[in-house]
């Protein structure tokens, strides 16, 4: 068994957040975003969040968000780290960290090699980064689309900050995921669920164990 640490995003019941601690999920995400079908008010994800063993770290995954939601997640939910999904700029990712904090993870998404250089760019300013796969134009959803993008194009690459692999990941195809991009740590959704925002602790368990299988060639 390997060190990778997973994420499981997109928590919407307790036994959602059962399922993850059981299975060895190191961090949780709950979608502040209306119209994705993940969606949680923190009030609660506050009740999901206080169900969490010490171990699962506490993500709030905002799109845009502004202070007034910031203001209202960061009060209600006690959490390890904020996820800025949107269209960030590096300067807003500055601004949360000093305003809330916590740690910061940028998500980035990739779809052909120009979207490369703004990893370097973010990892100057962000804790973590989330390397996903660019939405199509004009999705609903930034994210959460059960989407992969060509794993070659960050194959052998490195940033000076911790990075997690997402997009289109499942328990059938994390393990290539892990052997292609040398990734310590990778993230899920939408393929480890039943029907989209409907989580499967089956599906959670197989993703974790593959995740976990290999010895991870560090490139
Ligand atoms: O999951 C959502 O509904 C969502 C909504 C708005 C912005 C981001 C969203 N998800 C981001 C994640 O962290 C996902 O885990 C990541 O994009 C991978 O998703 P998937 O391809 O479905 O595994």
């Amino acid at each position: 068994m390997n060190d990778i640490r997973v994420k499981i995003c997109g928590l919407s019941r307790a036994e959602d957040v059962a399922a993850c601690a059981e299975a060895g999920a190191a961090y949780g995400g709950f979608v502040f975003f209306p119209k994705s079908p993940r969606a949680v008010t923190p009030e609660q994800a506050r009740a999901l969040a206080l169900e969490a063993p010490v171990g699962l770290a506490k993500v709030a995954l905002v799109v845009n968000a502004d202070d007034a939601l910031l203001d209202a997640v960061t009060a209600t939910v006690p959490l390890d780290m904020l996820q800025l999904h949107g269209s960030e700029t590096p300067e807003r990712v500055t601004e949360v960290r000093a305003r809330y904090g916590l740690p910061v993870m940028k998500a980035v998404g990739v779809a052909t090699e120009d979207d490369l250089p703004k990893l370097g760019l973010y990892a100057q300013v962000a804790d973590q980064l989330l390397i996903d796969a660019k939405p199509a134009p004009g999705a609903e959803l930034p994210g959460g689309n059960g989407l992969s993008f060509d794993w070659r194009l960050i194959a052998g690459r490195r940033w000076p900050r911790p990075w997690m692999l997402a997009g289109g990941l499942t328990p059938e195809n994390v393990g290539e995921a892990i052997r292609m991009t040398g990734a310590a740590q990778v993230d899920v959704s939408s393929g480890v669920e039943s029907a989209p925002g409907v989580k499967d602790a089956g599906r959670i368990a197989d993703f974790i164990a593959a995740a976990k299988a290999d010895p991870v060639p560090r490139l």
